[in-house]
């Protein structure tokens, strides 16, 4: 069990953690939408409560060094967890390193399968550095292994990025890319890039906020419907060019065929394997290939394949069974132990960043812990630069009555919009998202302070702060020749804040800058809020108290 503190009894009225996705703290106000915004409520916390920086990326959230910017399923994890795991990202890449991946019997079940029928193996996934949610390194070394292994025949399933790499790269991974394949087709060799299309548009749906964009992945790579190109070099210009101005994410499937003939339908037989090691993104898709029952979508045909998931994506329900690299097992998170205390909570979000406040917080796990309630708040299904506001309104109103309801003592929500809007490159749309969290914010905070609460807030990661790439070199936004700035639609490395509002003590409480201090110190100053100790294995709390 947590231990009481010694020191401070905890506040009486309910401990708040808001979470505001994509809004880091940015070096320079030029191209930063949240510089640009008017908020007067966070101007106003900035300027009167306790504020501090926090790290949000690199190996402070685990991923493989700090050129890693940070990301959803990171943030959240270290924000719930109080600790900070080796992640994907990390695993896969030692995995690789060490040689692990290829002695693990799902790889090796993977090349059987697939000699065993056509000598096929499919590669599905997304087609970036990113490493947010894969890494085209990885894909590499798993066709040159496939080759080595004596498989006859790799297609790859390209999901475009421009989500987080900038946002017309698309080219920069294709061309070399099908040139490494085209070096490698020699002794009886075949490999070749054989669909794809904009991640937004195809298969990287989560939550179940649009299944139709699995269906018409599922029709591109599986049955080999779409329009049809000669190469994915070509298909990248071709739709480029049929679509104006459309960025790599948007971009309409497309399938490589030789005359008339789809390269890379998937068969009976053939092995699949999904190469994101990121969950959300990678559960819809997982499940369309392994469920026998399945009604999200007609299938038309339902390949019997031997399937493997990079990571397994849910650990709860064995999501998929077969993965090449086990998940970094992620314990004793502080929703679990809340729970154990009789702490109730409640989590709340909309659609798009609903498993962020629940799966993600929970260490990846589907389930709730016991005294848990969770509220979804349905995402519009539109281009979020047509709708910034989101629902943060809807949000707000969700905790404001569960705060009104005195049923909770620790709440948590996620508001969208810097992040969700800051993808889109649309810097006055990003500008009004920023806006409208703030106006959410200053309702919700009214109600945290008339129950004599305390809330931090804080986010998870940069992503509206710096709408502009950066020049590489000086770290300056990157000028086109006409002056204009290249919009930039991924995640930063700044530091976010975490704010300190309390309407519990009279200004007794205040937060500690440490010099490492990052996501996984929530956790613990949470406990303390409450009257708590931290576990054991959680990082340190910030919280001072006078
Ligand atoms: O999945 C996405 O939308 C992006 O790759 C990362 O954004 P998120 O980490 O904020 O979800
Ligand atoms: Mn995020
Ligand atoms: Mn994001």
């Amino acid at each position: 069990m947590l231990q009481k503190l010694s020191s401070f009894p905890g506040v009486t009225g309910p401990v708040v953690v808001i979470v505001m996705d994509g809004y880091g703290l940015p070096k320079s106000d030029v191209g930063s939408a949240i510089a640009a915004a008017q908020k007067p409520n966070l101007d106003r916390l900035f300027a009167s409560c306790p504020n501090i920086r926090l790290r949000a990326h690199g190996t402070a959230v685990g991923m493989p060094s700090d050129d890693d910017m940070g990301n959803s399923e990171v943030g959240h994890n270290a924000i719930g967890a109080g600790q900070v795991y080796s992640q994907g990202a990390a695993l896969v890449a030692d995995a690789i390193a060490d040689g692990a991946i290829w002695a693990g019997e799902a790889w090796q079940q993977i090349v059987a399968g697939a000699k065993a029928g056509r000598g096929v193996i499919h590669f599905i996934g997304l087609f970036s550095d990113g490493n947010v949610h894969s890494h085209i390194d990885h894909l590499k070394a798993m066709v040159l292994r496939a080759k080595a292994e004596g498989v006859a025949c790799v297609r790859i399933h390209a999901l475009l990025d421009g989500r987080d790499v900038p946002e017309t790269s698309a080219l920069d991974y294709v061309v070399p890319f099908e040139a490494f394949l085209a070096e490698q087709s020699t002794a009886g060799f075949d490999a070749r890039i054989a669909s794809g299309g904009g991640r937004q548009y195809i298969t990287m749906d989560r939550y179940d906020a649009n299944w139709a964009m699995v269906d018409r992945g599922w029709k591109t790579h599986v049955l080999g419907q779409g329009p049809q190109f000669a190469n994915a070099t070509a298909a990248v210009n071709g739709l480029r060019e049929q679509n104006p101005g459309t960025i790599d994410q948007d971009l309409p499937a497309f399938v490589i065929a030789d005359d008339g003939q789809p390269i890379g339908t998937i068969e009976d037989g053939d092995s699949v394997v999904f190469f994101n090691f990121r969950g959300d993104r990678a559960i819809e898709i997982t499940r369309a290939f392994v469920e026998a029952d399945f009604d999200r979508f007609d299938r038309v045909r339902h390949p019997q394949v031997t399937f493997a998931g990079m990571l397994q994506y849910d650990g709860d329900l064995q999501l998929p069974k077969r993965f090449l690299v086990a998940p970094p097992a992620i314990r004793d998170t502080s929703g679990e132990w809340f729970s154990k205390m009789g702490l109730a909570q409640f989590a709340c979000s909309e659609t798009q960043k609903f498993g962020h406040v629940t799966y993600f917080w929970n260490g990846n796990r589907s389930g709730k812990f016991a005294g848990e309630t969770w509220q979804e708040v349905p995402s519009d299904v539109v281009p979020f630069e047509q709708r910034p506001w989101m629902k943060a309104a809807e949000i707000a109103d969700a905790m404001i009555a569960a705060i009104q309801s005195g049923s909770y003592k620790l709440l948590r929500c996620n508001f969208a919009n810097g992040d969700m809007v800051g993808h889109t490159g649309n810097f006055r749309a990003a500008t009004m998202a920023v806006e409208a969290v703030d106006l959410a914010l200053g309702r919700l905070l009214q109600a945290v302070e008339a129950a004599g609460g305390v809330a931090l807030i804080t986010a998870d990661h940069g992503n509206a702060d710096e709408m502009f790439e950066l020049d590489k070199k000086t770290r300056q936004p990157a000028q086109n020749p006409d002056g204009s700035f290249k919009a930039k639609t991924a995640h930063t490395l700044n530091p976010v804040p975490l704010i300190l509002f309390d309407a519990a003590t009279g200004g007794r409480l205040g937060l500690q800058q440490t010099e490492t201090c990052g996501l996984s110190n929530i956790a613990a100053t949470v406990a303390n809020l409450v009257g708590y100790q931290k576990h054991p294995v959680w990082d340190e709390s910030v919280l001072t108290v006078a």
